[in-house]
């Protein structure tokens, strides 16, 4: 028998054995990550590699210095300034405007929000004669054509909705030069259906009158591209009509194989391209995980909307199916929320009246399936929740996107449950690498660890950028535990085994149901979702894998054994599971999202509500921006002359120095000439009641030299200062 001494002496030598094994696995694991990640650059390098063997693709990369001195730059600082109040160009802007004023093709691919339209725009407004736009969908023509009008530029639109006299007008102008008209937007039908409308154009281009060419979300051109409409693929027609006309594609996502499938299709082989980030700084994404009782879910819905939105800022709740649409919308409404539901069974018009109760900002909360889609313009959505994963990294970048296009800072929720991936992959397993694209976003959910926003731009294909703590992963560092479930996973294989062996199928929930029985003695106890974790991670590392059968009313889908089974069950391959002892409740912090927590904020909105129904159902964004809304309350200018501007104008993104601003009007500064002229009194009337009804209170310190400087103010709290009027810098 052993002496004491040997059995410590052993036992000393298997834990530092153990721990030498710990350390393999480390590295392993660490190796595991790495090859995922090369997996993903490769896959993407593929795409590429694919896509340049198109002859149209010739990597027109910016050669050209776009940014030197153009005749028109003065001309286009007043248009930019005056008539769009936008103090400074954002990335790319200045360069693509002056590539189509040099009468250059030009492709722009640009994150959602980052200001695509001024990039036509504008060269509309400077160019002689009509500019041409063509968009997809009527609700974002109607948008773009009120943006428009409230900025006092003509605009028109030519659809199923436009008047017969309207109609006239158009045709007129565009036949014979008569009345003011710079901005015809039309839908893609309109150039592959109507004779008229060609004829008309080609009468507007022979007299040298059709300016330019703007195919706004172009993507949808590509088959390859996530939102393909039939009647862009016709839109090549304008360049061989009209080839001296210059014309600019938009998207704000296209991958190498869609920019050159667009290249191709539109006929624009020596285009300038341009090509921006697909970073978004200001969304702050976040997973949770998704109880699997449905009053839960709705529960911490609420209870995220009620606690971050109390003042009603806009958002989207995305769900899988229509029924669970309505469901959720209901029980929103029923826990005192103002929301509705849309989705393509609805009719045209019931659809249409949600979408502009949300948009006028009488709906707090639209509950959407994917049909809630391209149309969305709204600037100042705050929060975009995810009640079920989307079926692909593109879609989920799509939706997620359609918070905070303003720039303000903007949440994305997504709530995840690995039972929700069974009902997606039954969807999806037969499209173009669907399944692929499918477990590209569950590996998103999956992990603990690493950044959210890394994983977009592995999948853009594009180097890694900072995250700046704007998401869960980055800015909470959950406690997460790795567990050695190799027992757990042989023995699942097993399961799997032995019911294929009988000609039967498991799904997803029956092998954990089974594996729950079977599960005692094999190691650590796990929980049910924690093996419904274990078996998607079994699925992603492909040593299960799901197949699908059809019956006569569904797609189900089950899970037999994958290629690399072997190697977990010889040992050859340990499977480690994150788990993390406690949830992570993640949210941005307070002075990033709480924008509207100014009294004189919420004022300033209810201003705008009231100016946008005066002026014929206008968008109240399109009166003035949620930025703008910001600068106002923060500077709080007392006349139309007032010039001082406080410290917050000089920090803040949008207002850098910029020669001859110092020396205009605040107001005019803020919502440039234009608006300052229709609104400035009105904005100036509200801010002094507010002042007269607010006395600063006694605990503000001034810590600023002059009154003007609200900036400097800081509430005096126990603890740390805070801020109370934030601005996007205070990241
Ligand atoms: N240089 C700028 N400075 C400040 N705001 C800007 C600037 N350029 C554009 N914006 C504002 O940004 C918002 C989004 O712009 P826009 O609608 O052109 O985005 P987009 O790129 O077309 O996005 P999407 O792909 O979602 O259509 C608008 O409110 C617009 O006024
Ligand atoms: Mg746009």
């Amino acid at each position: 028998m052993a002496t004491t001494a040997e059995i410590l002496e052993e036992l000393l030598n298997v834990e530092v054995e153990l721990q030498d094994v710990q350390d393999q696995i480390k590295i392993l694991l660490d190796r595991q990550g790495k090859l995922y990640e090369r997996q993903s650059e490769l896959n993407a390098l593929f795409e590429d590699s694919e896509a340049s063997g198109c002859p149209w693709d010739d990597g027109t990369a910016v050669t050209e210095n776009w940014l030197e001195t153009f005749e028109w730059d003065s001309q286009a600082d007043d248009v930019r300034f005056n008539i769009f109040g936008i103090p400074e160009y954002r990335a790319n802007q200045r360069e693509i405007i002056n590539a189509i004023l040099s009468a250059r093709d030009v492709l722009v691919i640009m994150a959602a929000g980052g200001g695509k339209s001024l990039c036509y725009q504008l060269p509309a407004i400077l160019r002689d004669g009509v500019a041409l736009v063509v968009s997809p969908l009527l609700s974002l023509i109607q948008d773009q054509v009120m943006g428009l009008a409230a900025l006092g530029v003509p605009a028109f639109m030519l659809t199923s909705t436009t008047s017969k006299e309207d109609e006239k007008f158009i045709y007129k102008a565009l036949e014979k030069g008569e009345g003011e008209l710079k901005i015809l937007y039309v839908t893609p039908e309109k150039i592959s259906k109507s004779k008229r409308f060609m004829s008309k154009l080609e009468k507007c281009h022979h007299a040298g009158r059709l300016s330019l060419i703007a195919i706004d979300e172009a993507h949808c051109c590509s088959q390859w591209g996530h939102d393909f409409r039939p009647d862009y693929k016709n839109l090549g027609i304008l360049k061989t009509q009209f080839p001296s006309v210059p014309l600019v594609a938009l998207t704000a996502t296209a991958t190498k194989k869609v920019q050159a499938d667009l290249i191709e299709m539109l006929h624009i082989p020596k285009c300038i391209k341009f090509v921006s980030t697909v970073n978004r700084p200001n969304l702050y994404y976040m997973v949770r995980e998704k109880s699997s009782v449905g009053k839960m879910v709705i529960d911490e819905i609420v209870e995220f909307i009620v606690s971050s939105y109390p003042n009603k800022e806009s958002g989207i709740v995305y769900c899988f199916s229509r029924k669970e649409c309505e469901q959720v919308a209901k029980e929103l409404r029923e826990r005192g929320i103002s929301a509705d539901y849309y989705h393509a069974d609805m009719d045209i018009n019931a659809r249409e009246k949600v979408h502009q109760q949300w948009s006028n900002s009488k709906l707090q909360v639209i509950v959407g399936t994917v049909a809630f889609g391209m149309g969305i313009n709204k600037p100042d959505v705050r929060f975009v929740i995810h009640h079920s994963l989307s079926k692909s990294m593109e879609t989920y970048y799509q939706e997620s996107g359609r918070a905070g296009r303003d720039g303000l800072p903007s949440e994305c929720l997504l709530f995840f449950r690995p039972g929700d991936v069974p009902r997606q992959s039954s969807m999806v397993f037969y499209e173009n690498s669907g399944l692929q694209n499918l477990y590209d976003i569950v590996r998103y959910c999956q992990t603990r660890r690493e950044c959210r926003r890394s994983a977009f731009f592995r999948h853009f294909a594009e180097p890694l950028q900072d995250c700046n703590g704007m998401c869960d992963n980055c800015s909470f560092s959950a406690e997460v535990k790795e567990m050695d479930v190799s027992g757990h996973a042989k023995c699942l294989l097993a399961v799997v085994h032995d019911v294929q062996e009988n000609d039967q199928r498991l799904t997803m929930l029956q092998l954990v149901d089974k594996m729950r029985v079977k599960n005692k003695g094999v190691g650590p106890e796990m929980k049910k979702d924690e093996l419904e974790q274990l078996v998607i991670q079994l699925i992603l590392d492909r040593v299960l894998k799901e197949e699908f059968q059809h019956t006569a009313y569904s797609t189900n889908a089950y899970v037999t054994i994958g290629p690399l089974a072997k190697q977990v069950l010889q040992g050859k391959k340990i499977v480690m599971l994150e788990v993390s002892s406690k949830q992570k409740g993640g949210v941005m912090k307070g002075s990033k999202r709480s924008l509207a927590s100014s009294g004189l904020v919420y004022k300033l909105d209810e201003l705008r509500k009231e100016l946008s129904s005066a002026h014929g159902g206008m968008f109240p964004h399109s009166v003035f921006s949620t930025q703008q809304i910001t600068l106002l309350s923060t500077e709080r200018p007392k006349t139309m002359e007032q010039r001082q501007v406080s410290e917050m104008w000089h920090v803040s993104r949008v207002c850098t120095s910029h020669d001859g601003l110092w020396a205009m009007p605040l107001v005019e500064k803020i919502i440039g000439k234009l608006k300052a002229q229709k609104y400035g009194r009105k904005i100036l009337e509200e801010i002094q009641n507010f002042e007269l009804q607010h006395p600063l209170p006694s605990d503000l310190v001034d810590e600023g030299q002059d009154g003007g400087n609200r900036s400097k103010k800081r509430l005096k709290t126990k603890n740390a200062p805070v801020v109370i009027e934030s601005s996007e810098d205070e990241a």
